[in-house]
């Protein structure tokens, strides 16, 4: 028998069709449902862009307003939900506290085990419209603050804003932070999504899928980036540190978070958008010395490894200049992604096949008990 060949990591294994978006690292290009991303996050609401991945089309204003009907209707949490939340030990990380928020809401919906496609896409909003809440829960627990009320006269983003930080703020920030939002709605088979279809292929339920993906995104080598950079950031300090700081780091085997990817290999193509609304949130916010640090260490990184910063990159100091906990950038990255995510779980349940990779055994070879010792 010829030895198999192995894909370590599934890395550039094409494991089914998707009509959801595309990813071109070539082009260093990016559509979702056919339109560039960055054209998306110059000219559309969050709202519609959600819209856009669930069905494959942009709303029709009637549709849009129709959606946000329902999705302002379900952004206040069930009392019994917070009251648990707010029970969970305070040094939770804010990752654990929205995967234990999405499976209660599973286990209260009568409807978990309904896999239609109707019932799967009020799945869909009704964790979207419920997200920024759990969100802006954790942030203003650990400043000892109680939950606020949504409001809704305000659209999604100034609400998210508004429940977290207890004001709306200036519109080119909630316009920064809505772009941020819309780069990091979809982005094709990453480890998260592939593990939402993992679950959804054994025709498990939506939650189970989504709290699935949460734990996948959690990870630093995902999701978990734009938290450390931040981390990365408040060690290194100064842009002059940078350049020394790198060394150490790389001669000690660290990976620097924030940098690589594993289907882009000449630059992230979310970082250009990402890097201007990193901007001008700076200079709402005094932050140029954070927009030094990041060009010191990128500049750095690209003479001493050749790579690119990816889009944790600069999302992770666009959300701290914003006022958002380093601990709840994930979770915000989460609220983002639950859009392609449950996407990504009707296409996978309109065409299913068990998703079973096979694997070459390299354990010892076949053996008799009884016979050590
Ligand atoms: C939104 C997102 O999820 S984007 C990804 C966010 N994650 C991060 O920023 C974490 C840091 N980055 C990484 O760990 C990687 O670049 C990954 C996991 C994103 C991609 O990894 P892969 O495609 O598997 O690339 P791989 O790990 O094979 O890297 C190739 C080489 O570059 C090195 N490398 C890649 N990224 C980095 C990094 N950030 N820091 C240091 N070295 C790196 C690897 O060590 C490897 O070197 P080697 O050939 O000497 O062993
Ligand atoms: O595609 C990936 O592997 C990771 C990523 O950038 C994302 O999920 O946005």
């Amino acid at each position: 028998m010829s030895a198999p060949s192995i894909h370590k990591g599934l890395a550039g294994v094409v494991v089914d069709t998707t009509e959801v978006s595309m990813v071109n690292p070539d082009t260093n290009s990016l559509t979702y449902r056919g339109y560039p991303v960055q054209d998306l996050a110059g000219k559309c609401r969050f709202e519609e862009v959600a819209y856009l991945l669930w069905y494959g089309e942009l709303p029709t204003p009637e549709q849009l307003a129709a959606q946000n009907e329902a999705e302002r209707a379900h952004r206040t949490l069930p009392r019994d939900l917070v009251l648990t939340l707010l029970s969970l030990p305070e040094t939770a990380h804010p990752m654990d506290t929205l995967r234990t928020a999405v499976s209660i809401l599973g286990a209260h919906d009568p409807h978990e085990d309904d896999n239609g496609l109707e019932a799967n896409r009020a799945k869909a909003l009704r964790l979207f419209a419920a997200l920024p809440a759990v969100v802006a829960l954790t942030q203003r627990r650990r400043h000892g603050l109680l939950p606020l009320a949504p409001r809704d006269d305000l659209g999604y983003a100034e609400n998210f804003l508004y429940m977290t930080l207890g004001e709306v703020p200036e519109p080119v920030i909630v316009r920064a932070f809505e772009t941020s939002l819309v780069l990091y709605a979809e982005h094709s088979f990453n480890a998260s999504t592939f593990t939402s279809r993992v679950v959804t292929s054994t025709l498990s339920d939506l939650y189970s899928a989504v709290t699935a993906a949460i734990g996948a995104l959690k990870g630093p080598l995902h999701g978990g980036a734009n938290e450390a950079v931040m981390t990365t950031f408040e060690e290194i300090g100064t842009a002059a540190n940078a350049e020394a700081w790198l060394a150490a780091a790389l001669a000690g085997k660290r990976k620097i978070m924030g940098f690589g990817h594993r289907v882009y290999k000449k630059g992230d193509s979310r970082v250009p958008t990402m890097r201007r609304a990193l901007q001008e949130i700076a200079e709402l916010r005094d932050g140029h010395h954070l927009l030094d640090l990041y060009e010191a260490l990128a500049r750095a990184m690209a003479g001493a490894k050749g790579l690119h910063p990816n889009l944790d990159y600069p999302a992770g100091p666009a959300y701290h200049l914003i006022g958002f906990d380093t601990p709840v950038f994930t979770p915000i990255f989460v609220a983002a992604r639950i859009t392609g995510w449950t996407a990504h779980i009707a296409e996978q349940l309109a065409d299913n096949s068990l998703i079973r990779p096979s694997s070459a055994y390299t354990g010892p070879t076949e053996r008799m008990l009884g016979t050590a010792g």
